[in-house]
């Protein structure tokens, strides 16, 4: 696999484009934005959505989607909620046998799927679809800085060469079959990152917060379970891994929005000060959705969805959560 697109311009694309410039391979990046476009082209930076960053002269962006599906495999990096209808108009165009590597996180919330059941939808029959996932902050993985993920992918054979295609010393790939233990590690890690920055932002301690990560992996464990995802899955780079990542750094997105809220800070002020994607905030009805319909017990994403979609109050919020009955662990 030599030539890859890459389907998405915003900060995990630009990054992703420079890793995959660093394992040798060719890079075609679609953005929707003109103007990434260009600055990707011309100046070789994406100030935008990747600021203070000098990318690859060989990262070639374009304006065009069938630019980047001439390639041997194509990485899907739009936001979740959008990335249905982003492949709803590739798919006339999608070469057969390429290829799809999902690299967002998330939870479709129309349809509870996940990302690969929504892409599947909508894809081409043929296309096989793999998930990339794991401890990854674009602003590190773009400078080099060492880092390993997790690809889930069916076929082994697929998966494997998948690894060979992205993989640099400091990129590593780990391979597995389980796509849906991956994806629920990256979609809910996002909601239980809210729910740490709200820890976080009201100073409720360390203890605290080391207890509600502890107890957010098993609501984690058992969902990925319950949608028939292995539990040893969640204990590696795309569980575990990225949840300590992200819950636990103020570069986190959905860590710095719980912080802020934990402060006090309105929810609709906090989103109207970014531009990036918080995931958390439309994966968390999502994940409560799909965990009733489970019959999952979830109380920490009930309760990040009650603060974010219901206007509950956060004190009392977390004083239920407090007063739950005690149990076996
Ligand atoms: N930034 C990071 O460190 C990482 C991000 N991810 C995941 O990658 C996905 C993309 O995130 P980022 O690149 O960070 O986002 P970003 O916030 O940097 O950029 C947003 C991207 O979404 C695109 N976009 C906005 N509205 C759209 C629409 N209606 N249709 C299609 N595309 C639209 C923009 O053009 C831009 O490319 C998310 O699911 C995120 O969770 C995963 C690992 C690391
Ligand atoms: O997924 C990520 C790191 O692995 C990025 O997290 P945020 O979207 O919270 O910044």
């Amino acid at each position: 696999m030599q030539r890859i697109g890459v389907i998405g311009g915003g900060a995990w694309g630009t990054a992703l484009a420079q890793t995959l410039r660093r394992a040798g391979r060719d890079v075609v990046v679609w953005a929707r934005e003109p103007a990434v476009v260009e600055a990707i082209n011309r100046r070789h930076e994406n100030p935008d959505y990747l600021p203070g960053v000098a990318l690859d002269p060989k990262i070639h962006a374009t304006a065009e989607p069938t630019d980047a599906l001439a390639a041997d495999a194509v990485l899907l990096v739009a936001p979740a909620q959008h990335l249905r209808g982003v492949c709803a108009l590739l798919a006339p165009r999608w070469p057969t046998g390429v290829p799809a590597v999902i690299c967002a996180k998330g939870i479709e919330q129309d349809s509870g799927l996940l990302m690969h059941e929504a892409v599947e939808e909508v894809l081409p029959a043929d296309v096989p679809v793999a998930v990339l996932s794991g401890p990854t902050f674009a602003a590190e993985v773009v400078r080099g800085l060492p880092t390993a993920v997790t690809l889930a992918c069916d076929d082994e054979w697929q998966g494997r060469a998948l690894v060979e295609a992205i993989g640099t010393a400091t990129f590593r790939p780990y391979w597995t079959a389980d796509r849906i233990g991956a994806e629920i590690g990256g979609a809910v890690k996002n909601v239980m990152a809210i729910a740490s920055g709200i820890v976080e932002g009201r100073r409720l301690g360390d203890n605290a917060r080391a207890a509600l990560l502890t107890r957010g992996l098993a609501e984690i464990s058992r969902l990925a379970v319950a949608k028939g995802g292995r539990p040893e899955t969640l204990m590696g780079l795309s569980g575990l891994g990225d949840l300590m990542l992200t819950a636990s750094s103020l570069q986190s997105r959905n860590y710095s929005l719980g912080f802020a809220l934990g402060e006090g800070k309105p929810l609709a002020d906090i989103l109207a000060g970014r531009k990036a994607v918080t995931e958390g905030v439309h994966t968390a009805s999502a994940v409560v959705a799909l965990a009733q319909r489970l019959g999952v017990d979830m109380p920490i994403c009930a309760a990040v969805d009650a603060v974010l979609n219901h206007g509950a109050a956060l004190e009392p919020t977390i004083q239920a959560l407090l007063a739950r009955p005690f149990k076996a662990e």
